[in-house]
């Protein structure tokens, strides 16, 4: 699979401090990327230097194997950009703004348009300063997808939209990507509505790189482990490194394995708990196991194992 988005040791600074930092990052085409963070790890820094509304201080970011410095209409015309806190001309209301901007694209797609006007149902004849927030992001959202873009960039793409919105919109950016083969980087912190669409998840914490892998193998590594003992049973030293999060509680123990793998958690459980009972498994979510990794940001030194 080719790149569609590639960073090369792209650095941005603010008051010296780096916001992103050496970042060097492939995102394949045709797949839907989580990108993942707390806040302040970069994701709109990275996001804005990758559509050249940011200038880098080093390094390079290219979309659809364009450097983000050249960019042009007819690279624009091709990528769709919806963020929290994206400038809408007011004073127009959508069927206004629609008109607008349907010229500047020539695969703008009347037919599209209004299947997403119905199903977005947003008043077309208020004025987009008198929408609420949501509508406002949904007619941002209608407006980026409607020229049927090659590469979507969403930024915070929930903020303000209702569950049931949030359900209609992922449901249509499902259908979208498969029908479609639309590569889509969406960062946003609600999980989980983004593990319902995504292929593959990035993580970033502190303008680096901590993961970029896909959901599936993500998932598949992650476990829960609980491990029952007939006595109470304190934590032995020199557990693998790949185990993190224990709680010890009474005759059980409980940890999170990252690199969970069928035959040898036996075997480990076997050589380091030789007087336990019994284990049991269970998988994450994209949630949990960010949480896992959120919590490792704080400790000094200790980043969750990577693939
Ligand atoms: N225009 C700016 N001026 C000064 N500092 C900035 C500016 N924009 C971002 N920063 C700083 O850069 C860092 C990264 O911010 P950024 O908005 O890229 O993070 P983020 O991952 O998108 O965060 P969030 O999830 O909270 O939206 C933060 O420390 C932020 O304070």
């Amino acid at each position: 699979m080719s790149s569609i988005i590639e960073l090369e040791n792209l650095t941005k600074n603010f008051r010296k401090s780096p916001a992103v930092n050496d970042l060097s990052l492939s995102i394949p085409e045709g797949a839907v990327t989580a990108f993942l963070g707390p806040n302040g790890a970069g994701k709109t820094t990275t996001i804005k230097c990758l559509l050249n509304l940011q200038v880098p201080d080093s390094g390079q970011a290219k979309i659809l194997g364009c450097d983000s410095r050249k960019l042009g209409p007819k690279q624009l015309q091709r990528i769709g950009y919806v963020s929290e806190n994206q400038q809408l001309p007011s004073w127009m209301n959508v069927t206004q703004l629609l008109d607008y901007l349907r010229p500047m694209y020539p695969d703008w797609d009347r037919e599209f348009e209004k299947k997403l006007l119905r199903e977005f149902n947003i008043p077309l004849k208020t004025k987009l300063r008198s929408l609420s927030r949501g509508q406002r992001m949904k007619a941002a959202l209608l407006s980026s997808l409607a020229y049927r873009p090659q590469v979507v960039v969403l930024d915070e793409p929930f903020s303000g939209l209702d569950p049931l919105v949030r359900d209609e919109f992922l449901h249509g950016l499902l259908e979208l990507t498969e029908v479609e083969g639309w590569s889509v980087l969406i960062s946003s912190h609600d999980i989980e509505e983004v593990q319902r669409l995504c292929d593959r998840v990035t993580i970033l914490n502190r303008g680096h790189l901590e993961l970029n892998e896909s959901t599936d193998e993500l998932l598949e590594r992650f476990r829960k482990v609980t491990v029952n003992f007939p006595d109470s049973k304190n934590l032995p030293a020199g557990l693998p490194a790949t185990w993190s999060d224990f709680q010890v509680s009474g005759r059980t123990i409980r940890f999170i394995d990252h690199r969970f793998h069928t035959t040898t958690l036996p075997e480990q459980i076997g050589k380091h708990f030789p007087d336990a009972l019994t284990h049991e498994v269970q998988p994450l979510t994209l949630r949990e196991i960010f949480v896992v990794f959120a919590k490792s940001f704080r400790l000094p030194n200790n980043p969750p194992s990577q693939s």
